[in-house]
């Protein structure tokens, strides 16, 4: 996406109104904290950029597409007056997780907050995925994250300070039809966090995920034209989420306000775990009871 598009995306807000979207928080409630983002370069990971650097955060951005990354960090820059990191790499090869988390500890002295948000799936009936794209959305999704987190958590023990993870999944706990690969992948994030909220209590590290719901962003240009306006209705209210009501919602368990906050699923969807219909891949017909 070049600098134009950033402006005008056809789903979310550009980059004008994302770096004055209204904020409940203090303008220095990150001062002198440093965050990596991953998938930053787009959608709901760039609005989590914005906010932490309005917050006062030094940012570390990573995801695949260096122009991407680039054209959010001159923003990230213009918005803040800090430096930012952009390192493209991705999250699958765990070779360049290491050389990207190494890069960032060695330029900013270390990390105080990990979101992953870089991750994605298609819209597809499971029985037609085949191997090679279950094998994609599970290798993103899923082991891309835990590269990330144990590549962090051993350098915050390492370093002897602690640690903050906030993982971005999906509200999935209804099943989430067209999408099986993404709630196990999701499911899998979920209950590892859990896990490791135990385990590395002891080093002072904290680990969340948000449960999405549907968030108009740049992600919806991945669905066909018809499937994406389910997505507006999905929920009791009727409506999509916006970038912000993510991005907040991290900065919340992030900060001090979550300090007794973890291994914790914080749903962020609009009530659609307890009513709408979501059919990113088309509705079956064994569900048209109504022209029955
Ligand atoms: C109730 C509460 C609810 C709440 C929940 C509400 C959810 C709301 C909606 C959710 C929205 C979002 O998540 S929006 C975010 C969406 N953003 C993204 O998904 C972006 C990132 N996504 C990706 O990069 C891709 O989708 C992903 C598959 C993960 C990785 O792709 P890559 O091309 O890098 O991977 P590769 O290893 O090359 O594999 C590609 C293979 O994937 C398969 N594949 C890829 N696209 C395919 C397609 N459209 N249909 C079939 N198969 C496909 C094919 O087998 C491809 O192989 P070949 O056939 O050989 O090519
Ligand atoms: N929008 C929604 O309604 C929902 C979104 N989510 C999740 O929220 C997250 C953000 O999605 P959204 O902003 O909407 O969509 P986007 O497609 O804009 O964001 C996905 C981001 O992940 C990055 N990414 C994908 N694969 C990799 C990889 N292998 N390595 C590094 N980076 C990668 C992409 O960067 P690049 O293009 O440079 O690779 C991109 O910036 C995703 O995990 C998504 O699945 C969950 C539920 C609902």
């Amino acid at each position: 996406m070049n600098s134009a598009d950033s402006q005008h995306p056809k789903f979310g807000p550009g980059d004008e109104a994302l770096a004055a979207l209204p904020t409940v928080y203090r303008d220095d409630l990150f001062a002198g904290k440093v965050v990596l983002v991953s998938g930053a370069g787009s959608g709901i990971g760039k609005a989590i950029a914005f906010l932490f650097a309005r917050l006062g955060a030094t940012l570390a951005i990573c995801g695949r597409k260096a122009d991407k990354l680039e054209d959010c960090a001159e923003k990230l820059r213009a918005l803040s007056g800090r430096e930012v990191i952009t390192y493209p790499m991705t999250i699958r090869d765990p070779e360049q997780v290491d050389a990207m988390l190494s890069a960032v500890w060695e330029r900013l002295g270390g990390v105080d907050v990990l979101v992953n948000n870089a991750g994605g799936q298609f819209a597809a009936h499971a029985m037609d995925f085949n191997v090679k794209g279950w094998n994609a959305v599970i290798d993103t999704n899923l082991n891309g994250s835990w590269y990330m987190m144990q590549g962090a958590a051993r350098r915050w023990v390492e370093q002897g300070r602690p640690g903050n993870i906030v993982n971005i999944t999906a509200a999935i706990d209804r099943g989430l039809t067209g999408m099986a690969h993404t709630t196990a992948s999701r499911a899998g994030v979920i209950a590892l966090s859990r896990t490791l909220a135990i385990e590395w209590a002891e080093h002072g590290i904290r680990l969340n995920c948000i449960g999405a719901g549907a968030i108009e962003s740049n992600g919806f240009n991945n669905y066909r034209e018809e499937n994406v306006s389910t997505f507006y209705s999905c929920n009791p209210m009727k409506r999509a989420g916006d970038v912000q009501d993510i991005a907040e919602a991290v900065v919340y368990l992030a900060a001090p306000s979550g300090k007794f906050i973890t291994g914790e699923v914080l749903n962020v969807e609009g009530g659609m775990l307890l009513w709408g219909e979501f059919w990113p891949a088309g509705k079956p017909d064994y569900f048209k009871v109504d022209q029955e």
